[in-house]
């Protein structure tokens, strides 16, 4: 079975078209610092591959569909009320969806929910503290995101290390346009950054990170705004590029003019690694302790700088990073230093690759 993986990120657009279940890739590409959805996905190429099944790794559709679903027109409506909730993601994989219909019609089409790899996560690090009806009537809780790449390193720092999967205690930085971190505890997710929406945890390119609900009520009530203002500001001229004042809050972009002299963008790089660090010290809490710490995505993977200063201080947790290890080299790799009690790793993302198999399991369950 032929499945087409479009990984529609709210700043790229990777794709490959797997066959399943021998997980051969048959074509591959992508597109950076992507704004218009649909003009990239015409630029999908299949070359003379036949494509049986599109799968999605679709962000948000609340507490029925925390799992892998053919998309029918209850996901579908699902997806679309949770657009309050993820309104840059949810609007992608709607279109997304759209357009795939139109453009190949007939073909299933799959979500495989970002939420799916969460549901592992305790009561006591799911829920906030809101009325009761909130969580029991209309789902406010943590459901976290990034599952696809989460769930991809709870297996792949395993194998990288030659470790046994249910004695490893890691935590995965996914840092990118989005960005989120989860402690993997013996492979299952036990908490994460993202809460109830891709909106809450680590900055993200343009969306805020963590942020007291009161500063929000208290702008709307002093400026009269409307939510629809409010959800948009927040969405797109918030994180990164709020801090840094660089529209984009692309990580490229913000490091030069870090390194020109501007003081906005090195105070978004702090406040960003801060957070990183931050968070690798709650986690080794959170697991009793910790013997990898993983960085993937778009930052993650190609930010030495990021890295560095994101594991700053950190020795006394048994984390060292080697300079050479960190600064130089590519690919999949070991950056820690051989005295390091704690791996540290960089390891490229595959989403599509636990998108595919997902599918691949949902469809064949469902014939
Ligand atoms: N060479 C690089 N150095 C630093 N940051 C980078 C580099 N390449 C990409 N990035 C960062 O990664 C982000 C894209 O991350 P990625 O995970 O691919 O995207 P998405 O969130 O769209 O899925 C960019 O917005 C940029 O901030
Ligand atoms: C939450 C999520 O999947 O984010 P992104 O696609 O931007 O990486
Ligand atoms: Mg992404």
């Amino acid at each position: 079975m032929h499945i087409l993986v479009p990984n529609l990120g709210s700043t790229s657009l990777k794709y490959q078209i797997l066959d399943m279940p021998g997980e051969h890739v048959l074509a591959s590409g992508r597109f950076e610092r992507v704004t218009d959805y649909r003009s990239a996905i015409g630029d999908i190429r299949s070359g003379d591959t036949t494509v049986d099944a599109v799968a999605f790794k679709s962000v948000h559709a609340g507490p029925h569909y925390r799992g892998t679903f053919v998309i029918d027109e209850g996901v579908e409506a699902a997806m679309r009320e949770f657009l309050l909730a993820a309104p840059v993601h949810n609007a992608i994989y709607l279109t997304a969806v759209e357009a795939f219909r139109e453009a190949m019609p007939g073909v299933p089409l799959v979500g495989a929910f970002e939420t799916e790899f969460h549901r592992t996560m305790p009561d006591f690090a799911r829920f906030y503290g809101v009325p009761a009806d909130w969580r029991t009537q209309f789902g406010i809780e943590r459901y976290g995101f990034h599952g696809a790449s989460h769930e991809f390193i709870s297996g792949r720092a395993p194998e990288f290390l030659g470790r046994p999967k249910d004695e490893l205690r890691t935590i995965s930085c996914h840092l990118g346009g989005s960005s989120s971190i989860c402690a993997i505890d013996r492979g299952v997710s036990v908490d994460t950054t993202m809460g109830f929406s891709p909106q809450s945890g680590l900055e993200n390119a343009t969306r805020h990170g963590d942020l007291d609900v009161f500063a929000v009520l208290y702008m709307m009530d002093r400026n009269n705004w409307s939510t629809e203002e409010v959800r948009g500001q927040l969405a797109r001229t918030s994180g990164l590029a709020g801090l840094s004042g660089i529209p984009c809050g692309d990580v490229r972009d913000i490091s030069a003019a870090a390194q020109a002299g501007s003081q906005d963008a090195q105070l978004a790089l702090d406040v960003f690694t801060y957070q990183v660090r931050k968070t690798i010290g709650a986690y080794t809490a959170a697991m009793g302790g910790v013997d990898a710490v993983v960085f993937t995505g778009g930052i993650g993977e190609n930010s030495p700088v990021l890295r560095r200063k994101s594991c700053e201080g950190l020795l006394h947790l048994g984390i060292e990073l080697d300079a050479e290890r960190n600064e130089k080299g590519q690919g999949d790799r070991l950056l820690s230093s051989d005295s390091s009690r704690v791996k540290v790793l960089a390891l490229a993302a595959n989403e599509e690759i636990v998108v595919a198999r997902r599918a691949y399991r949902a469809l064949t369950a469902s014939a």
